[in-house]
């Protein structure tokens, strides 16, 4: 039985070779014997195969068999041992004799094909592929052995390897492990050093030997492996996690587009799938840009549009992510631009967009840090030129009452680019010349908000309402990207007219992004639209009213 179809196989087979560490010293006579000295029916293989020694499994034996296996998780057991041949050759000779026997050679994963010989310091052994099988090297064309041989000494040696345990990827191992037709769940969601597992029934059983054959194959990487238990409930989107191996710690760090992100993943909300998300709609920002985040996180769009240069109010109602979004805007050194707040979202919002009273200071509402800078923005009397006006001049200067056209061509084909990388601008301190770069205070213009709480995102859109106090306000109006799910029972048309009915107006030149696919009947959307002037102006003799 050659190596491949051993592996092809495996699922079916008890393995039952046993001992041994990973290669063993040559032998004068070819040992065609099984290392458990020939007790167990074995299918012995020829020079130069893989000796594996199998038995078949009855499908009663395979289950209870395999549960003991899996309890014991006996490494031995996956032991495959080669025998080959190998050339012994005067040490200097290597690399020509490499070269000569190119394609003869072993050729397998992480294996040198030349070692010591442990017989002779002077000498070398070339291991010879698994295709060679006899002594007299007849399967080596001619055309190779004779300039091999004119080139210095040869003799063929008996080599016996044995691949073990650590030789083998998670992916064989399992397979021989969990039960025929089994999914082995080998591709997993890792977050920094931990490995996040979605198990399902049938595997739960196996859920130990699964955590640690992932653990050993994932060293140094993985520390710690979990299994999600459950559906998420929480309104923090907080899965509940059982830790399998390793140590419970899951504090930890990611990196992402040149971005660091620290959390503890068994308190915030953390999805690597969306870093593409991330960077798409970060893409579309511009530096000098006014953004809110009213659902954070620890901040995957609010600090690389930080580090990008846009002004950013970051608002979660975890503490624990503000916590840590405070943390990443410190560790991505953008602390001065990222502005943050723990607070439902509705209330946030409120809180941002109100004028502050003539003492300076917001009307409802507490943010929960950057009070000193927050106060600064509400009473600095600043000349106020953003890239935006810069960019387009008089195309931008959109009043609340007119929209642009080319701006929103603009944007959109910027919307349509999904594949734009991000590229933080490291520079954000540059003024372009001449013009005095700076923020605008929320309740005077703010470009884009984002909203990923695609559950319930939607729903919390009623709070554009009346929000945005018509004489204060300079330029156009916001982007709102608002994440939702469409399942196979809904249109894009009917989440446009849900999101209609909540604004109370109709949305013009609306754009459905689609994120991602979360089950086979539920895709995420980003719903790009530019806030209708109906929805969202009052007057200041209309204050309060929404
Ligand atoms: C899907 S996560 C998105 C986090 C982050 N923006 C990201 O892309 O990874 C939604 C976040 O909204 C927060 N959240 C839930 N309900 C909220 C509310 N009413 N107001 C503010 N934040 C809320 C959760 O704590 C969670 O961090």
């Amino acid at each position: 039985m050659d190596v491949a179809a051993g592996e092809a196989s495996a699922a079916r087979t008890a393995v039952l070779l046993t001992g041994g560490g990973s290669v063993c010293p040559p032998r004068e006579a070819h040992p065609a014997e099984p290392k458990d000295g020939g007790t167990n029916p074995t299918s012995r293989g020829e020079v130069g195969s893989c000796q594996v020694a199998t038995k078949p499994l009855s499908d009663a034996d395979e289950h209870r068999g395999r549960e003991a296996e899996v309890s014991l998780l006996d490494e031995s057991k996956f032991d495959v041992n080669l025998q080959l041949w190998s050339l012994r050759i005067p040490r200097e000779h290597c690399t020509s004799v490499g070269r000569l026997l190119h394609g003869y050679m072993l050729d397998r994963a992480r294996i040198k094909p030349i070692v010591e010989d442990p017989t002779s310091e002077k000498n070398r052994l070339v291991i010879l592929s698994e295709k060679i099988q006899n002594s007299d090297l007849s399967e080596i064309p001619s055309h190779v052995l004779d300039p091999l041989k004119g080139l210095c000494n040869i003799e063929a040696v008996p080599y016996s390897l044995t691949l073990g345990y650590s030789y083998w990827g998670a992916d064989h191992i399992l397979k021989q492990i969990l039960p025929h037709g089994m999914e082995v769940p080998t591709s997993f969601e890792t977050v920094g050093h931990v490995a996040h597992l979605n198990l399902t029934e049938d595997q739960l059983p196996y859920k130990d030997v699964i955590a640690k054959v992932i653990y050993d194959k994932n060293q140094p990487i993985i520390q710690t492996v979990v299994n999600k238990i459950g559906t998420i409930t929480n309104e923090f989107r907080v899965p509940t996690f059982e830790v399998l191996a390793g140590k419970s710690d899951m504090v930890t760090e990611v990196k992402q587009y040149g971005v660091t992100f620290k959390l503890d993943y068994s308190l915030v909300y953390w999805n690597s799938r969306l870093e593409h998300e991330h960077i798409r709609l970060v893409s579309l920002f511009q530096r000098g840009e006014t953004i809110c985040d009213m659902f954070a996180g620890i901040g995957p769009f609010s600090i690389p549009a930080a580090r990008k240069g846009c002004h950013v109010y970051a608002n979660d109602l975890n503490p624990d992510s503000v916590h840590y979004l405070r943390i990443n805007a410190n560790i991505n050194k953008v602390e001065d631009r990222v502005f943050a707040y723990n607070m439902d979202a509705r209330a946030f919002m409120h809180h941002v967009m109100t004028v502050p009273d003539s003492d300076g200071m917001q009307k409802t509402g507490e943010a929960v840090s950057n009070e000193d800078h927050y106060h600064k923005l509400a009473t600095d009397e600043k000349e106020v030129v953003t890239l935006e006006m810069l960019n387009a001049g008089k195309d931008n200067q959109d009043s609340v009452n007119g929209s642009s056209v080319k701006k929103k061509t603009a944007v959109k084909r910027q919307l349509d680019k999904a594949s734009e990388v991000f590229q933080g601008n490291r520079n954000t301190n540059k003024r372009i010349r001449g013009f005095h770069l700076t923020v605008f205070r929320p309740w005077e213009h703010v470009d884009h908000v984002i909203m990923n709480l695609p559950a319930s995102a939607l729903d919390f859109l009623g709070v554009f309402k009346g929000l945005i106090q018509r004489e204060h306000w300079r330029g156009s109006l916001p982007w709102i990207h608002c994440y939702c799910f469409i399942r196979s029972t809904e249109t894009k048309e009917s989440i446009l007219s849900k999101a209609e009915s909540l604004l109370s107006t109709k949305i013009a030149d609306p754009i459905f992004h689609r994120v991602r696919d979360v089950a086979p009947n539920k895709a995420m959307f980003c719903l790009s639209f530019k806030l209708p002037t109906e929805t969202c102006c009052r007057d200041v003799n209309n204050v309060g009213a929404e």
